[in-house]
């Protein structure tokens, strides 16, 4: 799976017109999700009642599962004003600490991939956070001072894929963290339904209960494949997504039955036949389908082995008899034998992290 690929869960630079039309405005068009939804609403409305701004909000969890448009829905339902940025994109302190004096009384300052946030500015937002303060540091060497400066009460909502990345301080000051659960495939039927009104795209229930079995539990493919789908069945057939058009569709899109797609499968394919399984190292691996280990490594495996394929090993990766099953192939006795629970129980006999990471 590349960069383009239709089930990559990071959002390609054209997509983002798209995914702004059928993006949820408010709390309650977000599908699922219960509990960060209900939590989130006794938060927000207890504070409007109040009359003061809510504490800081952090949201986590895997990409394209919602954490941005929760972030624009706070902003929505505080009816206060929104500016975003990025941890990335805050170079200097200095221009934080200008974002953070311009907010006005009531507003969300949302920080998108807040791990990632130089030091000095992590620093300069403790207090803004805590104390609705920040100290700016004019001059140089002996002569620099620092000058108090006001921050109106504000809320920061901070958003992260990597919440194990974060500073201890920094995840403290966040009255509320939600975290995003991957959707169920009933839920991802929902949603897909709730867009398709949105788009006026025709459409039969078997035809999106089938995209949303092939979305990896994340919005962000599901309505992906609903916009290809669409095309597909608007130059192909009579326009309506029918269960045998999405099939015919994500079939030509190389997108399979649980929605893995080419790479996944050459991934999957090389490690049964010509490493009888594994273990393999993830850059052996790699060199046999052609790929970078990181795309492998970051791209393919957290899906194959969040469905039970893929057992990442201290001695690397290694096909669980699912996968066999999935090539449609038997698994030989030795698979079984090292995961005599099937699906969903390998990943629990290792320690299904990185540290079978052969790379350099
Ligand atoms: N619960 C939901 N209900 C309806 N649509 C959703 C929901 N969650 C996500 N979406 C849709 O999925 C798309 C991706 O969501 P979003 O951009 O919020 O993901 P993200 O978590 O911020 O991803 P990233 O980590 O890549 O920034 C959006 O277009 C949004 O419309
Ligand atoms: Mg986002």
């Amino acid at each position: 799976m590349t960069a383009e690929s239709l089930v990559n869960p990071i959002a390609t630079a054209e997509e983002r017109d798209a995914e702004a039309s059928v993006r949820p405005k408010r709390l309650a068009e977000f599908v699922a999700q219960e509990r960060v939804r209900e939590q989130l609403e006794v938060l927000l409305h207890s504070a409007l009642r109040r009359g003061t701004p809510p504490d800081h909000i952090l949201f986590s969890g895997s990409p394209g599962l919602g954490k941005t448009t929760l972030a624009m829905i706070v902003a929505a339902e505080l009816g206060g004003g929104l500016r975003m940025t990025s941890g990335p994109a805050i170079e200097r302190s200095g221009d934080l600490a200008a974002v953070l004096t311009s907010l006005q009384a009531g507003d969300v300052l949302f920080i998108d991939e807040i791990h990632r946030i130089a030091k000095p500015a992590e620093e300069l937002l403790y207090s803004a956070m805590e104390d609705f303060r920040v100290d700016v540091i004019v001059g140089k060497g002996p002569g620099a001072t620092a000058i108090p400066l006001d921050v109106e009460p504000f809320t920061l909502v901070g958003a992260t894929t990597r919440s194990g990345l974060l500073t201890g301080p920094m995840r403290d000051r966040f009255g509320f963290v939600g975290h995003l659960e991957f959707y169920s495939g009933h839920e991802l039927a929902a949603l897909l339904m709730r867009s398709a009104r949105i788009l006026g795209v025709p459409v039969e229930q078997d035809g999106i209960v089938e995209i949303a079995g092939r979305s990896r539990g994340t919005p962000r493919i599901a309505n992906r494949l609903l916009r290809r789908v669409r095309d597909f069945a608007e130059l192909r057939a009579d326009g309506v997504v029918t269960l045998a058009t999405a099939q015919a569709a994500l079939k030509v899109y190389d997108v399979d039955a649980i929605g893995l797609d080419r790479l996944d499968k050459a991934v999957l394919m090389a490690l049964v036949s010509s490493f009888g399984g594994g273990p393999v190292g993830v850059s052996t691996l790699a060199v046999a389908v052609g790929e970078q280990p990181d795309t492998v490594a970051e791209v393919c495996e957290p899906f194959l082995v969040r469905a039970g394929l893929l057992a990442r090993t201290p001695r690397g990766r290694v096909a669980t008899p699912a996968a066999w099953r999935h090539l449609g192939l038997i698994p030989p006795p030795s698979a079984n034998g090292i995961f005599s629970g099937g699906v969903g129980a390998a990943p629990d006999l290792f320690t299904a992290d990185d540290e079978a990471d052969d790379r350099p």
